[in-house]
């Protein structure tokens, strides 16, 4: 067999890599807006092409991402598009590709890398891990949506698709300064991963529908974005993806509007945070159910110190960390951190250090509980960290603990 090699897709050969993807994938080759969707977003990318010879036979695209990371972002690799020809299965091809990657982010800067997964057995191996989970709602709307607290009464409009990133792109900025996880979205963010006309998993959505709240004039108080559907029986149902709001009772006026549509008998809400307020909220429980919880994010600590002193901590900390990473040699080893205040909360500073850990943890469980999602108790408790100080799992716990879970609604 000839040696693999990896490189950087060349612009003239992204209609193969498209086709490699196609045919991975099991889908017709679209010759569609779809491919030029695609063709779009690629262009965008980091595309690390495997080559046998001249013959690509993987694909492993990165977006250069922004992640909000507690008190604040880091540049994230957003890794998709993951291809490895049928012919060329198991032989470490996307091995190969991923140790390319880990080179790429140190060059650029990236300590982070994260994705979310075709399938759950692949990424572990590789260090990610889920670190943003996230619930499907069901909400009966053949009733009125009982609420315990008053809604906001100012008004709603409906904003044209091509106009909402520049009405609702400040609402968005700001509930994701509030949530680790999530995305930047510029223009491009906007148009091809949030409001593409078209569904990409489901034709028979309709376009998206933006409504915003507040007064005339001034920023938006709130906004939800959904697709509707409607079945044979005449049956619809609207689908939220997004809803953003400033107060608890921006968010009832939204999740009221949205379940007072004419025809819409059913709404599916996708993708929301486990602490979603509507699950407090609604009057009656039986109208409002979690039908799915999922892992959302799956993330890669690729550079421990950088991570570590690229998030702000909610409570003091002066401990050594043990962490192991098999992919990434030069990650393993003992860190200490020692915290200093910084505004609101503490920020880190990190150093290789020879003394004793406190806390030995893997890769995957620092990735777990990075965003603030899973705590090192739990880690502990169920034998996935090793506490070697009484209280050094408490200690980190509380200091990486946030005011609202970490969440990600954007699919890549
Ligand atoms: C972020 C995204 O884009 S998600 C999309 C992922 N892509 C797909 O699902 C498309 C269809 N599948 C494929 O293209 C390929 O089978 C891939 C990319 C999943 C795997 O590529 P390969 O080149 O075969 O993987 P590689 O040979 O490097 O395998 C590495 C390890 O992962 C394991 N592995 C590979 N695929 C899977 C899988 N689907 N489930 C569980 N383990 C897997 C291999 O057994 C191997 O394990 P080992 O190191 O213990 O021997």
């Amino acid at each position: 067999m000839t040696a693999l090699e990896y490189r950087t897709i060349p612009e003239a050969q992204l209609e193969r890599a498209l086709d490699l993807h196609y045919l991975v994938f099991l889908g017709k080759n679209c010759e569609d807006d779809l491919r030029k969707l695609h063709r779009e977003i690629l262009e965008h990318c980091d595309a690390i092409g495997a080559y046998e010879g001249d013959e690509l036979v993987g694909l492993l695209a990165a977006h250069p991402l922004s992640l909000s990371v507690p008190g604040g972002e880091l540049p994230c690799a957003g890794v998709t598009f993951v291809s490895v020809a049928p012919t060329h299965r198991r032989r470490g091809v996307l091995s190969g590709m991923i140790a390319e990657l880990w080179h790429r982010c140190a060059a650029a800067g990236q300590p982070l890398a994260a994705l979310w997964v075709s399938e759950t057995g692949i990424y572990g191996r590789f260090g990610f891990e889920p670190a943003t989970r996230a619930y499907t709602l069901k909400i009966d709307a053949e009733r009125p949506l009982e609420l315990r607290i008053e809604p906001d009464d100012r008004p709603l409009r409906l904003v044209p698709a091509e106009d909402a990133p520049a009405v609702i792109g400040s609402r968005h900025a700001a509930a994701r300064a509030e949530r680790a996880g999530r995305v930047a979205r510029d223009d491009f963010w906007w148009r091809t991963h949030i409001l593409p006309e078209a569904d990409e998993e489901d034709d028979d959505l309709s376009p998206p529908r933006v409504v915003t709240i507040g007064d005339t004039g001034a920023e938006p108080a709130g906004y939800v974005f959904y697709r509707t559907q409607t079945d044979d029986e005449g049956r619809g149902t609207a689908h939220v993806y997004d809803l953003e709001a400033e107060s608890p009772a921006v968010a009832a006026a939204l999740w009221r509007y949205v379940t007072s549509i004419d025809l819409v008998d059913t709404v599916k809400a996708w993708g929301r945070p486990l602490d979603e307020p509507l699950l407090r909220l609604s009057a009656d429980r039986d109208q409002v159910s979690v039908t799915q919880e999922f892992p959302a994010l799956w993330l890669r600590v690729v550079d421990v110190a950088a991570a570590l002193e690229g998030r702000v901590w909610s409570a003091p900390v002066d401990l050594v960390l043990e962490v192991t990473d098999a992919g990434v040699p030069a990650n393993a080893g003992r860190y200490r951190l020692v915290s200093a205040p910084d505004g609101d909360g503490h920020r880190v500073r990190v150093t290789r250090t020879g003394d004793a850990a406190d806390l030995t943890l893997g890769i995957r469980e620092l990735a777990a509980g990075y965003l603030g999602d899973i705590g090192a108790t739990e880690l502990v408790r169920v034998g996935l960290a090793a506490e070697h100080t009484p209280g050094a799992a408490a200690l980190l716990e509380s200091a990486a603990r946030t005011a609202l879970l970490p969440h990600t609604s954007d699919e890549f």
